[in-house]
């Protein structure tokens, strides 16, 4: 194990790192921090919830020169709410040496972001889409940039992306450091990526599969018209802190989070046409648990770290097998454990191995689970709050009545009574889904480049076509 110490560190650094409670450095942060800060360019491939935001924070707040007023790095990331998370993080880690961090994205208001930019930001952290924007209107000078990092890469040089990307880069001096980020880098768009870059060190964090041990994988074979009651009785089972259902479609995440709160539970939605305010404010809810089920479309598959996320249900099977790893990558994070469950109708088997190869890991098969082992479920919940009652409260208030019931009835009819109050049963409200057709079946080749569209920021500016689902 290797301590940010010996990683040679300033001591404003360390302070600020060690305030954030990180003892030791993480493989891809030892790996990397090193070259990173010799200059070198550097794509780090390394697991979900490895640390690989400070892997590649830590080194570029330390080049940060104070007495530079400009620009001096960018990191582009995918979506609003990672580049959001991103600015944080990299804050926590200037909070000593008081480096200034920006986030821009799309959705926010733009004079505001314009105020904000006259202030004189070190880091800019932002969507593409709104870091174009800024260039053209010139509010944003990229000429005195020194380092570029492209936070989740291979998202981003995917089909779509990369000309912002370049466009971009275009606005960067030649003589700069680039960093390329991810837990998956499939082999054609890491050559796409190296164009942008000068001799870039490939570090991998060698590791048997794409995905964490520490997450349980299942998969469930069902047909669509089951998925839902399915996916209710597993939420009573298996009673998530907190969960993510990832849905296809935006109608999809719409209508199942509708579905889940007829039932009872406490669910919202996050999709790519929410406004940003209302996505700002369901990732708020969820993180602050006054939610407990986000459901949601790949716009929240990655980068996102929540911590609490115990659960991970893949509603829908996902498109393709790095959309796998980023999704259940949202639990297991930072040494912890998670369960993911992947639902696959009987058409879509072919894309679950073709999931299973890719990663080299094996989903474990799960049988839907019965009425009666939800309710089952239920009730062990409902045991472990009266236990946990009897423990955290004083209930001698209680106890005058407790006695005079028990002498007029038996004390198991009693306590039984207490607990079918206390279970929830499983709720089989009716609810009507639209269906999704099964995913056609995988012409393996044409995958990673052609296979999808741009997503992400929501501005329309070059005329491309764009997924419409996400
Ligand atoms: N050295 C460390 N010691 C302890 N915790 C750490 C360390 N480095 C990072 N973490 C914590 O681990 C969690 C995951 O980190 P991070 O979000 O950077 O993962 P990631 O590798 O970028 O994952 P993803 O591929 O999903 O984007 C965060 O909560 C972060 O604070
Ligand atoms: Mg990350």
């Amino acid at each position: 194990m290797i301590t940010f110490r010996e990683l040679g560190l300033s001591s404003e650094l360390m302070k600020a790192i060690s305030k954030m409670g990180f003892e030791e450095a993480t493989p891809i942060q030892a790996a990397t921090i090193p070259l990173s800060l010799q200059n070198r360019d550097v794509i780090g491939q390394a697991q979900t919830g490895t640390g690989k935001t400070a892997a590649f924070g830590i080194p570029l707040v330390e080049k940060i020169d104070m007495n530079n007023d400009a620009v001096q790095a960018i990191v582009i990331a995918p979506t609003r709410e990672l580049a959001i998370q991103v600015s944080e993080e990299l804050y926590k880690i200037g909070s000593t040496k008081r480096v200034r961090v920006l986030p821009i994205y799309g959705g926010q208001d733009i004079e505001r972001q314009i105020r904000a930019l006259k202030k004189h930001p070190h880091i800019i952290v932002g969507t593409p889409g709104r870091i174009i924007d800024h260039i053209q209107r010139k509010t944003l000078r990229l000429q005195h940039v020194h380092t570029v990092v492209l936070d989740e890469a291979d998202e981003m040089l995917n089909m779509g992306f990369v000309d912002d990307i370049e466009a971009i880069l275009g606005h960067v001096p030649r003589e700069r450091q680039t960093l390329l980020f991810s837990a998956t880098m499939p082999e054609p768009i890491r050559r796409i990526a190296e164009r942008f870059m000068q001799n870039p060190e490939l570090v991998r964090v060698k590791a048997k599969e794409m995905t964490v041990p520490n997450i349980e994988q299942y998969y469930i074979e069902i047909q669509e018209k089951k998925k839902f009651d399915t996916l209710t009785r597993l939420l009573d089972i298996q009673s998530p802190e907190l969960a993510i259902v990832f849905g296809r479609t935006k109608r999809r995440v719409d209508e199942l989070a509708e579905a889940l709160n007829l039932r009872g539970y406490a669910a919202e939605g996050i999709h790519g046409d929410l406004s940003q305010a209302k996505r700002l404010s369901v990732l708020r809810k969820f993180k602050e648990g006054s939610i407990d089920i986000l459901v949601a479309t790949d716009v929240a598959a990655r980068g996102l770290d929540i911590s609490g996320v115990t659960h991970v249900y893949n509603f829908d099977i996902p498109q393709d097998p790095e959309s796998y790893v980023h999704r259940i990558g949202r639990t297991g994070r930072a040494g912890k454990t998670g369960i993911a469950i992947t639902f696959v109708t009987p058409r879509e088997i072919g894309q679950l191995h073709h999931i299973e190869r890719t990663t080299k890991r094996k989903m474990e098969r799960m049988k839907p689970p019965t009425l009666d082992e939800a309710l089952e479920g239920q009730q062990r919940a409902a045991i472990e709050k009266l236990l946990a009652t009897i423990e955290n409260n004083n209930l001698s208030f209680y106890k005058r009545a407790a006695e005079q019931l028990l002498e007029e009835h038996d004390s198991v009819s009693l306590v039984a009574a207490c607990i079918k109050m206390l279970t929830k049963e499983p709720d089989t409200t009716p609810v009507q889904l639209t269906e999704e057709p099964p995913l056609p079946v995988k012409k393996e080749k044409k995958r990673q480049i052609h296979g999808r569209h741009r997503k992400g920021d929501s501005r329309s500016r070059v005329s491309k076509v764009r997924s419409s689902k996400r």
